[in-house]
C-alpha cells in the first residue's frame, strides 16, 4: 500500500521562457507508483516543453523537478535516461532499414557493454549479453503483440503503423524505466489501431512493476479509457487537474481546449 503512493515525480513551480513566449509558468505537479497521468491542452500550451524540461533537453528557467526523491533539475539528457526517465517522441524515430531487434537495442546503450575488448576478447560474455537481450526484447513485444516476436529481425519499415509505434514504446522500456513518457502515440493511427494501442499502454503499466507513464495526447478518448488523472495546461499554466470526466466538463478547460459551448 505504502509503495503505492510513492512519489515519483514533482514539478514544483517549473517554468521555461523562449524569449518572450512562457512556455511553462510556475507549473506544479506530482505522479504516484504506477499512476497514468494525462497531460492536455490545446497546440502550443507546453506539453512537450514539460517533457523537454524533464528530460533535461531544455534548461528550466525557474523551479525544480524531483523524480524518485532527487533533485534532477539540472541534469543532463544522458543522466536523466539513467534515472530511469524514457520517452517517445510526436515523430517517429525508428530506422526503417534495421531489425526490430537493432532498433529495440538502440534504447538499451545504459545496460549493454560496448566497450572494444569486451566486443573483441569476451566473445563468451558477448553472446551471452546478445542471448539474454535477445529474451527481453521478445518478452516485451509479446505484451504488444505476439506476432512481433517472432520477427525479430525483419527490418521494421515493413511494418504498419501500431507495430512501428509498438516497437518504440518497446525500446523505450527495454532500459528499465520508473517513468515512461508517451508523446501522443495515437498520432498518425487508425481508430481501430488507437483501440489497440490503448490496452496495450494499460497491459503494459500491468505487466512492468513500478512503472509510471505521462500520456501526451489529442485523443480524447484514450485519455478517458487509460489515464488516473489528467492535468490541463493552457499557455504554459495548469489550469484543471482531476479525473478525466471532472476535468471534461470544468469550464474553463471547454473555453480554453474545447473551445467554449
Ligand atoms: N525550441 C523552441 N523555440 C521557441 N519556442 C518554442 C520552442 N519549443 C516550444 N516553443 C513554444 O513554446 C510553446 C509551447 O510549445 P509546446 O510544443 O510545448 O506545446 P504543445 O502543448 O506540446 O503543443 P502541440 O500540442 O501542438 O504539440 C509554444 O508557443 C511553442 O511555440
Amino acid at each position: 500500500m505504502e509503495q503505492q503512493q510513492e512519489t515519483v515525480l514533482a514539478f514544483r513551480g517549473l517554468t521555461r521562457r523562449f524569449g518572450g513566449v512562457v512556455a511553462l509558468n510556475q507549473f506544479n505537479m506530482e505522479l504516484t507508483n504506477r499512476q497514468i497521468v494525462g497531460l492536455i491542452g490545446p497546440n502550443g500550451s507546453g506539453k512537450t516543453t514539460s517533457f523537454n524540461v524533464l528530460t533535461g533537453i531544455y534548461a528550466a528557467n525557474g523551479g525544480s523537478i524531483e523524480f524518485l526523491g532527487q533533485d534532477i533539475t539540472s541534469w543532463p539528457a544522458q543522466k536523466v535516461y539513467e534515472a530511469g526517465v524514457a520517452r517517445t517522441f510526436q515523430r517517429s524515430r525508428l530506422c526503417l532499414e534495421l531489425s526490430i531487434f537493432d532498433n529495440i537495442m538502440i534504447g538499451n546503450h545504459k545496460r549493454l557493454n560496448h566497450g572494444i575488448m569486451f566486443n573483441v576478447f569476451q566473445r563468451k560474455a558477448l553472446q551471452k549479453q546478445i542471448t539474454e537481450n535477445h529474451e527481453e526484447a521478445r518478452k516485451l513485444l509479446q505484451i504488444f503483440n505476439p506476432a512481433l516476436a517472432d520477427k525479430m529481425f525483419e527490418p521494421v519499415g515493413t511494418l504498419r503503423m501500431i507495430d512501428r509505434r509498438r516497437i518504440e514504446i518497446c525500446r523505450a522500456l527495454i532500459s528499465h524505466p520508473r517513468l515512461l513518457l508517451l508523446d501522443e502515440p495515437s498520432a498518425g493511427m487508425t481508430h481501430e489501431e488507437t483501440r489497440e494501442l490503448m490496452e496495450d499502454i494499460l497491459e503494459v503499466r500491468e505487466m512492468i512493476d513500478g512503472l509510471s507513464i505521462i500520456l501526451v495526447e489529442h485523443e480524447m478518448g484514450m485519455i478517458e479509457r487509460v489515464t488516473d488523472k489528467c492535468i490541463v495546461l493552457n499557455f504554459g499554466q495548469k489550469i484543471c487537474e482531476g479525473a478525466y470526466r471532472d476535468v471534461a466538463s470544468d469550464k474553463l478547460v471547454q473555453e480554453a481546449y474545447l473551445g467554449g459551448e
